[in-house]
């Protein structure tokens, strides 16, 4: 165990937490293919070798639990609620090394890691409380002799490949639906952050979820577990969260099994200032909207348009909070913004930035990387941005704020429409008119009005276009999981 792994471990107050094996069929196994290194983007030291499972071991695990979702789908709801609410408790009792798991893992600054780990848990506490209301129908009869019944059952085994933006959230806003319902979950989570899905497994365990029901495999390969999942045919369920690239991939791997697919995808968020919306009230919404999770959010802001008659004064404003950002290691207190993920998303922030003052953009603060190194990068305004940029159709997934400028509704509803991606947009107006004739009038699966964070576990979370299938979250969440039986009697 290497010095930097120790560390982690002594950081918890619950040392038990720091596990590096996978956890299938309630057995905590070593990896065929020996193990891969997760490191901390802040500090570029390995804090954990992890179980590096072969596409043969995740096999085992969907046999696995295949063979415990029979069992689990004959508890009643209130008894899967029971133990999902054990599994809440948990999470919100180890919160604190929880969250130094995902910062250590992830980047994100603690107190916004604590933030996503209670994020994560209120989706196992409203499924748990859904699993009590998955609720059929009956059908007045179209002959006299038929009685007719609808039911819905749980679809099965489902399997899971997620991003390392949200470690533990993107794995529980599936898990908890799924579990919910009677669904088994097999989980692949990102190799950047393996260990935040693995203390998933460790709390599931404690909580009395069945051996089998939960099962974790971290690996470093993602194209060959991608393709067990979709060809597997015990699988019958794949949600993915991801970019759209990806999520093209697994869909024409998935179409062979006509397999039911959950896609959240890839964004492009507008992010619109009217000439009449509360301009400090908007420049705190973009902050949090585009500076989140340092910008790696598939919601946060990639284009932010602002009327002309307020663009000044809100760049202004806007550069006064993106100074006050503190950059730094998230284990340390104060800091406010963490490192990238790694010198790839470097290189995507940087190549935006170029591209528009290539192209005749003004660099307004900030431009490159930090002087910490490594990945740290300089919060970031550009101005004078114009559609023909890059960061106009491709999502920077970084601390860049681009500021577009625009005359009137129409244009800036055509412009924010201009994209393939479809999942949040937001705005800031007053006006009600003008508030109901462009949030009806934009192309996306979410709209932000007055407020850049739209993220909770009781609205139905997806985009349109090609930002995705399906919704995460609230009472339609749980739909995903379940599939309807018509029953058609005759007596
Ligand atoms: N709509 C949403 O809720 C979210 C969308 N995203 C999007 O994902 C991107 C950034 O996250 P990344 O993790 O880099 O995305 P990514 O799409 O490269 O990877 C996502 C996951 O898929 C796995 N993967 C990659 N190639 C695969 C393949 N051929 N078969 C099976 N699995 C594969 C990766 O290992 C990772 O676990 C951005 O485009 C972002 O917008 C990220 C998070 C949330
Ligand atoms: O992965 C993401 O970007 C998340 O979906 C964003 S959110 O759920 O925290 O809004």
């Amino acid at each position: 165990m290497t010095d930097a792994m120790t560390d982690l471990k002594s950081l918890l107050k619950d040392p038990t937490l720091f596990e590096t094996r996978a956890y299938i069929g309630g057995a905590w196994v070593d990896g065929d293919d020996g193990t891969f290194d997760v490191t901390n983007p802040a500090r570029g030291d390995v804090i954990a070798q992890v179980a590096n499972l072969s596409r043969a071991q995740v096999a085992g695990a969907i046999a696995q639990a295949e063979a415990a979702q029979k069992e689990w789908a004959s508890w009643t709801g209130k008894e899967r609620a029971a133990v999902m609410r054990k599994w809440f408790d948990l999470m919100m009792d180890n919160a604190d090394d929880l969250a130094t798991i995902l910062t250590a893992e992830q980047g994100k600054p603690h107190a916004e890691a604590k933030g996503e780990i209670a994020y994560g848990a209120s989706f196992i506490e409203f499924m748990g409380e859904q699993a009590k209301r998955v609720y059929g129908e009956t059908i007045p009869g179209h002959q006299r002799d038929k009685r007719i019944t609808v039911i819905k059952q749980p679809i099965g085994v489902a399997a899971s490949i997620t991003p390392w933006n949200f470690p533990n959230a993107m794995i529980t806003r599936k898990a908890a639906p799924a579990l919910a319902v009677g669904c088994a979950f097999v989980a692949r989570p990102a190799k950047e952050t393996p260990l935040s899905a693995i203390v998933m497994g460790i709390l599931a365990e404690r909580a009395g979820i069945p051996a089998g029901v939960f099962n974790v495999v971290p690996s470093a390969s993602s194209s060959e577990i991608g393709k067990e999942f979709c060809e597997n045919p015990a699988v019958r369920k794949l949600t993915f969260t991801g970019s759209t690239e990806v999520g093209r991939i697994l869909l024409k791997q998935a179409a062979d099994q006509v397999m039911k697919c959950s896609m959240e995808l890839g964004g492009n968020a507008p992010f619109i200032v009217f000439d009449d919306a509360d301009l400090d009230a908007a420049v705190e919404g973009a902050m949090m909207c585009k500076f989140r999770n340092n910008g790696q959010t598939c919601v946060c802001a990639n284009r932010i348009y602002v009327q002309a008659g307020v663009y000044d004064e809100f760049s202004k404003k806007l550069k006064v909070a993106v100074e006050n950002l503190n950059v730094g290691d998230g284990l340390e207190p104060g800091v406010t913004t963490g490192p990238l993920i790694n010198q790839d998303a470097v290189a995507k922030v940087r190549e935006h930035i170029e591209d528009v003052t290539k192209h005749g953009g003004k660099i307004l603060t900030g431009g490159d990387t930090h002087e910490k190194g490594g990945t740290f990068f300089q919060p970031t305004i550009v101005t004078g941005v114009t559609q023909d940029m890059k960061v106009a159709t491709e999502e920077t997934f970084g601390p860049l704020a681009p500021l577009f400028k625009f005359s009137d509704e129409d244009e800036v509803i055509a412009m924010a429409n201009d994209t393939i991606f479809g999942l949040a947009s937001y705005f800031y107006a007053k006006d009600l008119s003008r508030v109901y004739k462009v949030a009806e009038a934009l192309e996306y699966g979410i709209v932000g009005v007055n407020t850049g964070i739209i993220s909770t576990e009781v609205g139905p979370f997806g985009g349109v276009k090609q930002s995705g299938l399906g919704r995460e979250g609230s009472h339609h969440g749980i739909e995903d999981y379940l599939e309807m039986k018509y029953i058609c009697m005759s007596v």
